[in-house]
């Protein structure tokens, strides 16, 4: 049976406020590759609002997926995002290992905190777990703080490090599994891209001039951007530099819009032209 590829997002589906899975299954969508969601959480706000409401579907994680083996259901794209439990890090390794094949691509974006801290949510014990799920990954996107928490090092700080320092840690992590490691939002001068490494390959660094000030779900367009495109297979490099443009565009006009930070990105303009 001839068929479109197809990617299994698992993340949370948040209600309002534009990210993980509301935003990711759109841009998978628009990118001809047929997505899968697999929540692992239930939110009517994302944790940016006051007071969310959140349900925590670990309990429904095991009997989903068993599910959709007993179905023969079979995915090309596995891509991870927020995780809420130890727990949710056992099933997650335990999915990849049931339904990763020979040409299934494992996208793992380890969300963990930000600017040198853990989210509220993430307990030192949780962020030493999610280093379980790199030796199961292809491709990782984490941020600075994510990757030093990964590595074990102190958080170097997002002051303009030098491509010496960002291979070195880029090195590090592919060391440990994923061969093709993006760290995003690395500061430099006015701009703020991402260092892409694939391992036998130049790496480099791809950024756009800063648009606004901190905005929810950008690294979630990024990470559905990654999937698209990766599991249909198109290179890595140019992936990274068509989800920076994207999501330079789609700021611009969100910041035109006047629409508050934390609701996101208005990517929905310019979806039909990734
Ligand atoms: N304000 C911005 N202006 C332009 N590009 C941005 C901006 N914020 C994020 N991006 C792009 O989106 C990518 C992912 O965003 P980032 O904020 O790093 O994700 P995360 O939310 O996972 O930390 C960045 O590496 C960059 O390419
Ligand atoms: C549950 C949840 N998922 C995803 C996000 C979006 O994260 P990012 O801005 O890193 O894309 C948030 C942001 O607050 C969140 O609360």
């Amino acid at each position: 049976m001839k068929r479109q590829r197809r990617a299994a997002l698992v993340n949370d589906i948040t209600g309002f406020g534009r990210c993980s899975i509301t935003v990711e299954l759109p841009i998978v969508s628009a990118l001809k590759v047929e997505a899968c969601p697999f929540p692992t959480a239930l939110l009517s706000v994302h944790t940016a609002f006051p007071n969310p409401f959140i349900r925590d579907e670990t309990s429904i994680m095991r009997p989903y997926m068993e599910n959709w083996k007993e179905h023969g259901v079979e995915f090309e794209g596995i891509s991870t995002g927020f995780l809420g439990s130890e727990a949710q890090v056992d099933i997650v390794s335990d999915f990849i290992h049931l339904f990763k094949k020979k040409d299934t691509l494992v996208i793992v974006d380890p969300v963990m905190g930000d600017w040198g801290k853990l989210y509220a949510s993430y307990s030192p014990a949780l962020s030493e777990k999610m280093k379980q799920l790199l030796p199961l990954a292809d491709v990782i996107t984490p941020n600075l703080t994510e990757a030093s928490r990964l590595l074990g090092i102190p958080y170097p700080g997002n002051r303009d490090l030098t491509d010496q320092e960002l291979e070195e840690i880029a090195r590090a992590l592919s060391e440990k599994g994923p061969s093709q490691v993006v760290i995003t939002g690395i500061s430099r001068k006015e701009n703020v891209g991402n260092y892409v490494f694939e391992r036998g390959r130049p790496s480099a660094y791809i950024g756009s001039r800063r648009v606004g000030g901190e905005r929810s779900g950008t690294g979630d367009v990024f990470t559905g951007i990654l999937t698209g495109c990766l599991v249909r297979g198109d290179a890595l490099i140019p992936t990274v530099r068509k989800a920076a443009d994207f999501i330079s565009r789609a700021l611009a006009y969100t910041a035109e819009q006047d629409i508050p930070p934390a609701c996101g990105i208005a990517f929905e303009q310019f979806l039909t032209e990734l």
